[in-house]
């Protein structure tokens, strides 16, 4: 078995429990009333309904799956499969696309959470190429770039694969951030034009088997920073979510050709904490390797992040400042890169009080 790297290492607090508890109360819903489009008595009631389960879903949980989605299943398994294609050729043909802190986009296998090294490669592209994002990572630059997509020679098709997959996860972004501006009582096309020029991404996550699951982790725990997430997991398991309830970490069963979706912190700022970004980590399996496909739904690099005004007023106001995605962004990048002595940049950073920090311990240093 060998010694484990200690860049691996979780601190004790941190290490996972190798028993599952089974999260089942994270809601499943069901969304076929979306792609039926009749305008009968019937039809208004069920999406009412619908609204209000992923507002539930969202202020309960961060969390839920969803099933009966729209997506096309062809098009899953035909990523799920190029992507094991890719990940199965030896290190120096996938270093040939090996992000470098110029590109941030290509094949990886040295992410840091928290500064603590994952289990896992990845490879990384934008679902619109290219990005525009600031040339550097200094605070407040004002210099813009282009960022675009690196695509390995095998496999061939891979390419074609992921922008139309791309195209699928938009649709569905789109109409998950219309319900979420519904279940908060707001027009449903309100987040819409935030996506203009979206910086949306889309990764492939592979877990090989790791001997040391008690120690390491696929990925060390964290929320995700945009707008939200739609996650195609395999029926391998390993996704843990930050029960809110009590703060457990709790399994995520894997549902057969469902989505996960998770808040991201911009919406959490959008709705003014009504709605909250969880932590979630993956452990590692011993035995078997796993595959996870997640798109981050992402605004454009110039959007001041901030609650929204039709939310707050006087009885509830703003809980965070306005700050740039794209600052944002640069500064965590940064963080994925290295590991640094320093904590990573988190939204509770722009709390306006920072005693009203309940679930992140505003005190504690270790984000
Ligand atoms: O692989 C997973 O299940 C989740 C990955 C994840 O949370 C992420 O990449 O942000
Ligand atoms: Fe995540």
């Amino acid at each position: 078995m060998g010694e484990v790297d200690p860049a691996f290492v979780q601190e004790l607090e941190h290490r996972p429990k190798l028993g599952i508890i089974a999260a089942e109360g994270i809601p499943i819903i069901d969304l076929s009333t979306l792609s039926s489009s009749d305008a009968t008595p019937d039809h208004s009631q069920a999406l009412e309904g619908l609204v209000k389960q992923v507002g539930n879903a969202c202020r309960d949980w961060g969390f839920f799956q969803v099933i009966n989605h729209g997506v096309s299943l062809e098009k899953r398994e035909k990523i799920f499969n190029a992507s094991k294609k890719f990940f199965a050729q030896p290190l120096e043909e996938k270093n040939k696309i090996r992000r470098d802190d110029k590109g941030a986009l290509g094949y990886y296998d040295t992410e840091h959470t928290k500064n603590v090294r994952d289990w896992k490669e990845v490879f990384d592209f934008t679902a619109h190429n290219p990005i525009i994002i600031p040339a550097s990572y200094k605070p407040d630059e004002k210099e813009l770039t282009k960022l675009g997509n690196q695509w390995p020679e095998h496999p061939p098709d891979l390419r074609e694969i992921c922008e139309d997959y791309a195209k699928e996860m938009e649709r569905l972004a789109f109409k998950l951030m219309e319900l979420i501006a519904l279940s908060l009582g707001l027009r449903p096309d309100r987040f819409h034009g935030f996506f203009k020029d979206q910086t949306s991404a889309i990764r492939l996550n592979h877990y090989p088997p790791c001997p040391f699951p008690h120690l390491a982790l696929g990925v060390g725990r964290h929320k995700d920073p945009g707008g939200l997430t739609i996650l195609a997991q395999d029926d391998v398991g390993g996704l843990e979510v930050k029960r809110k309830s009590d703060g457990e970490w709790t399994w995520v069963k894997p549902t057969p050709n469902s989505y996960t979706i998770n808040v991201g912190d911009i919406s959490q700022v959008w709705s003014n904490d009504a709605y909250e970004s969880v932590e979630h980590r993956v452990k590692v399996n011993p035995e078997k390797e796993r595959f996870s496909i997640p798109y981050f739904f992402n605004p454009a690099h110039y959007t001041i992040v901030k609650p929204l005004e039709e939310i707050v007023n006087e009885q509830n106001p703003a809980k965070f400042r306005p700050y740039n995605w794209a600052d944002f962004m640069a500064n965590r990048k940064r963080s994925n890169f290295q590991k640094l002595d320093v904590e990573n940049l988190q939204i509770s950073h722009y709390r306006t009080s920072k005693l009203a920090d309940k679930s992140e311990g505003a005190l504690s240093i270790n984000n």
